[in-house]
């Protein structure tokens, strides 16, 4: 996956944020609360289980993206970049 996509996609979700753009799901989200947030992550985490344990390759794509778009914006209301996950992730390469 390129850093590039997921880059773009929180700029996006930034952008949601920051105007409150109408009928976005992200400012719905948002309106919702961190809480809800966290919970949903939680959801998304699941639903990834259950599609790699027997829902099939096409499904667990989509469940893994669920997963990271909602853990994207959990990240961009806590104000973490990116980056700075980059940042741990190159740290813990050996
Ligand atoms: N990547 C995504 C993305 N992935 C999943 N979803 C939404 O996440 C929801 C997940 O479905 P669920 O069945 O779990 O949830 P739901 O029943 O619709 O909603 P809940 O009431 O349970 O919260 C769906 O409504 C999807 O449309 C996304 N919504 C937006 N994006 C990205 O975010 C950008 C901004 O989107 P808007 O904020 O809608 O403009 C878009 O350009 C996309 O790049």
């Amino acid at each position: 996956m390129s850093s590039d996509v997921l880059d773009t996609l929180y700029s996006i979700i930034m952008d949601r944020i920051n105007t409150r753009k109408e009928g976005s799901y992200t400012v719905k989200l948002l309106e919702k609360g961190k809480p809800y947030v966290a919970r949903k992550v939680g959801e998304e985490a699941t639903e990834v289980i259950v599609a790699s344990l027997s829902e099939g390759r096409e499904r667990f794509i989509s469940e893994v993206a669920d997963l990271i778009y909602h853990l994207f914006v959990l990240m961009a209301i806590e104000g973490v970049k990116p980056e700075e996950v980059y940042e741990e992730l190159k740290r813990r390469m050996k």
